[in-house]
């Protein structure tokens, strides 16, 4: 179980995050929403402590995660993989060495760079990008492939850190809608079979609806949804996205789900 107590981040004193309190249980698939600058990326980031928290606990199991030092700190970052929207592979290395960097924390950066890896570990990265549908593309540079592609890889590589816990900040923004299919598949195929908490910022709604167990709304750094994809009608939807100043009279139109994704990305 990972619980979020009170979590909070400011920035030059104003809340990105504020006072989020958050059960997520093993084995789920929890969708994070809300509009752009509502501190979807910066609770991911607190989770696996790429941001240090200004305020609140972290908790994973018997462990605070939120006072983590050193060693006990990079064992939870691997424990805890993440993929970004730009897949940040190294663009120039073929696909399996970008799926063995997974195993960065275990070689180190120097031992991973001199090509220290073993036949084993080749050959679960190869197993990964099977599982993935893309074997095919192993001795590719990895920036000869597509979007969709390049994103199945940043799983692969995450999958070589076994992770409890993967997180998953805005995977699909920059693909198209069947790259997107594939990737959200991906990621729900692997919490369902390795029982991996997955967390994932989505910008989407019907995508969040559809993949995701459980759907957390924030709005100004806060928990203002927190309940089933069903549950998601369209009050909790103004409550999580707002009255766009802008784009007001959208509001004096009959409500659709786009509305709001329209008014997510904006
Ligand atoms: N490193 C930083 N320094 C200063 N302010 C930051 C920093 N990171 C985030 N913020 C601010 O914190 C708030 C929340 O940002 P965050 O990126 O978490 O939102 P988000 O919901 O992920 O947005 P998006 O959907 O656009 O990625 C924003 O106001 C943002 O400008």
């Amino acid at each position: 179980m990972l619980i979020l107590e009170s979590l909070g981040k400011q920035f030059d004193g104003r809340a990105a995050v504020d006072r989020v309190t958050l059960r997520v249980a093993r084995g789920q698939m929890l969708g994070v929403i809300g509009r752009s600058g509502a501190g979807k990326s910066t609770l991911l980031r607190m989770i696996n402590r790429l941001v240090d928290p200004t305020s609140g606990l972290i908790r994973h199991d018997d462990r605070l995660v939120s006072a983590l030092k050193g060693r006990e700190l990079m064992r939870w970052r691997a424990a805890c993989a993440m993929i970004f929207q730009q897949f940040n592979l190294v663009g120039r290395l073929d696909v399996v060495t970008n799926v063995m960097l997974g195993r960065l924390n275990r070689h180190g950066f120097l031992g991973s760079m001199a090509g220290a890896f073993s036949a084993a570990e080749r050959a679960v990265a190869l197993q990964a990008l099977d599982r993935l549908g893309i074997a095919q593309t192993a001795l590719q540079r990895a920036e000869t492939l597509s979007g969709g592609q390049q994103q199945r890889v940043a799983i692969a590589r995450a999958l070589l850190q076994e992770p409890e816990i993967l997180l998953a900040d805005e995977p699909i923004a920059s693909l198209d809608p069947r790259s997107s299919k594939l990737v959200m598949d991906a990621l729900r195929r692997i919490n369902r079979d390795d029982k991996i908490t997955v967390i994932v910022n989505l910008h989407d709604l019907d995508i969040a609806r559809a993949y995701c167990d459980r759907i957390v709304g924030l709005a100004n750094g806060s928990v203002v949804f927190n309940g089933a994809p069903e549950d998601l009608d369209s009050q909790a939807l103004e409550t999580i996205y707002g009255h766009d100043v802008e784009t007001g009279s959208l509001l004096d139109e009959p409500r659709r789900p786009t509305d709001f994704r329209v008014w997510a990305a904006a």
